[in-house]
């Protein structure tokens, strides 16, 4: 089943584009020669075998760390110059676990979104609203008052998208977000993801589960240390690239959608 059937504009300028990057920790090489773009509206799906440098390229896109060789541009500026308050909302990896002890509320947790766009610390009307659509939108009203740390792993993660969507964010980056939700939240938070990139939203997305990305995203990438595969999802499953990437000919899809 297709379900990534979001126009993507490949006319426009890319929104990221890591142009030839090469990057290590110290000497530790991570990253040799990876270029890849991404186009406004899609929703790249970011896969590779465990330590085979997603996260790191996630951090080189939003401009978090500066490659060694190559360049990296975001918003068609130098990545590491970008100021990306208000433009992209990120979900790390392990922010449903963190947020475990939060004392505050979600509402308190979604109007941070707002937080740049204060004018003398105050919310103004256009802030309330932007927060009321958000909690709306990922459909949390009704949680509004409760305790972040008190709800489930999904519903948490609800929170930081409605987050991002208050702050208008035009990419959501988000670092395997499911680790720990059931599966039941996870199908209906892929389908949330799918739906506000259906909207406009460009989303990327560091997942394990291949059969996700391969049903909701427009692209996908697959690295381990070099870039194995950048392309459609149809073209993707037609490819070996997995197996290469993972260093194996296992059939490594975990389920079809
Ligand atoms: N801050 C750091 N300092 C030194 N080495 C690091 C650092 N962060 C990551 N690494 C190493 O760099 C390599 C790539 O890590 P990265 O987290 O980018 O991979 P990943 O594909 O996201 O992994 P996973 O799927 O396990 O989260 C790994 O070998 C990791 O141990």
């Amino acid at each position: 089943m297709t379900t990534a059937t979001t126009e993507t504009d490949r006319s426009a300028e890319p929104l990221i584009s890591v142009d030839d990057v090469t990057f290590g920790y110290g000497d530790i090489p991570v990253l040799e020669s990876v270029s890849i773009d991404v186009e406004p509206g899609s929703f790249l799906g970011l896969v590779g075998p465990n330590g085979s440098g997603k996260s790191t390229l996630l951090d080189l896109m939003l401009g978090l760390r500066r490659p060694d060789e190559g360049t990296v541009s975001l918003f068609g500026e130098p990545a590491h110059e970008f100021d990306a308050g208000e433009r992209i909302g990120y979900v790390a990896q392990n922010a449903t676990k963190a947020a475990r002890n939060m004392p505050i509320t979600v509402q308190e947790v979604v109007e941070m979104g707002r937080y740049p766009r204060r004018l003398f610390g105050r919310f103004s009307a256009a802030d309330r609203r932007a927060v009321e659509g958000a909690l709306e939108e990922v459909g949390i009203t009704d949680l509004a008052s409760r305790r972040v740390g008190r709800l489930s792993g999904g519903q948490r993660q609800r929170v930081f998208i409605a987050r991002a969507l208050a702050s208008e964010a035009d990419l959501l980056a988000l670092d395997e977000p499911t680790v720990g939700v059931d599966a039941e939240s996870r199908e209906e938070f892929y389908s949330l993801l799918h739906d506000l990139n259906a909207t406009g939203l460009t989303v990327i997305l560091i997942e394990h589960d291949i059969g996700v990305v391969t049903t909701y995203a427009t692209d996908i990438a697959c690295i381990n240390r070099q870039l194995y595969f950048d392309g459609n999802p149809d073209e993707f499953v037609e490819t070996d690239a997995l197996a290469q990437a993972y260093g194996t000919d296992q059939h490594v899809l975990q389920h079809d959608h």
